[in-house]
């Protein structure tokens, strides 16, 4: 890229309003900038086509101004929320972006899994954190997740957020829970994709989330653990894994 150019951002998809389906913000309207790219490959990531090197192609080097044009016109230029996520939106350089909506009166809310710091999430208003448990098959290093941390200077409003699938999961979001007390923590019942990405309108097995999302209170519960909350993928439960909502 010639050294004049502004930096582009890889963006998967961008659309909305929808609501916030998931964690703290749960039911705020707001419009998603979805970038391309992860650092991880979860074993059961449900946005396969910003994570997996297949769908590449599909992914568009845009400028701030031009992602700024269809956040703008999809919200009608009434400043709200944006939920920037991923595909690991942390890889890219969305500091730009983050000083130009706040111009406008927009505020930002970022979803990674904390292996990649950046300066920029200081200026951010939330930053949810959310680290993958055993059954991702991922594994994680906390010191980059406590690089997170400090890069967000305790500006944003900042949470943790877990899917969860299993005793295992769950063991890990107790541990994540005891390492950082003074975050509040989401627990989501974990959705089982099916492993192909390719089309859009995949049948959830919502009878296995509601099963989970039962299961996950009653650990909640029976273990006094009175200060997690439990929540669905109300999206999810809405739309199913349909992509755009
Ligand atoms: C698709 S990820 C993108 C942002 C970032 N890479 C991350 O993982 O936080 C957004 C959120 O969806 C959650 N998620 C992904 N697949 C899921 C699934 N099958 N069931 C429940 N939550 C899932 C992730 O744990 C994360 O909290
Ligand atoms: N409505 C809605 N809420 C969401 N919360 C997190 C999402 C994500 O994929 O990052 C997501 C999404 O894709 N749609
Ligand atoms: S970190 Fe997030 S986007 Fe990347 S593979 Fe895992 S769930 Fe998917
Ligand atoms: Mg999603």
């Amino acid at each position: 890229m010639n050294q004049m150019e502004p930096p582009s951002i890889r963006v998967s998809e961008i659309f909305g309003p929808t609501i916030q389906g998931e964690g703290v913000l749960i039911g705020l309207p707001t419009v998603f900038v979805r970038t391309g790219g992860c650092d991880y490959r979860c074993s059961w990531c449900d946005s396969l086509h910003a994570v997996d090197n297949r769908f590449r192609s599909d992914w568009q080097a845009m400028t701030v101004e031009q992602i700024w044009d269809q956040v703008r016109a999809l919200s009608g230029g009434e400043p709200l929320t944006v939920s920037l996520s991923g595909g690991n939106p942390a890889i890219q350089p969305l500091g730009e972006l983050i000083e130009f909506g706040h111009r406008e009166g927009y505020r930002f809310a970022l979803e990674t899994q904390g292996s990649v710091a950046r300066d920029w999430f200081s200026t951010l208003d939330t930053l949810v954190l959310s680290p993958k448990p055993p059954s991702s098959q991922m594994s994680t290093d906390w010191a980059r997740f406590e690089a997170c941390l400090a890069a967000a200077q305790g500006r944003p409003l900042t949470v943790l957020k877990l899917a969860v699938f299993d005793d295992e999961d769950y063991a890990y979001a107790k541990d994540a829970a005891a390492r950082y007390p003074h975050l509040p923590i989401y627990l989501q019942p974990g959705n089982h994709t099916p492993p192909s990405p390719d089309t859009d309108d995949v049948i959830i097995d919502i009878t296995g989330v509601m099963r989970r999302m039962d299961w996950l209170v009653n650990k909640v519960t029976h273990d006094r653990w009175f200060e997690a909350r439990v929540l669905p993928q109300l999206h999810v439960l809405l739309w199913g894994n349909t992509r755009g909502v």
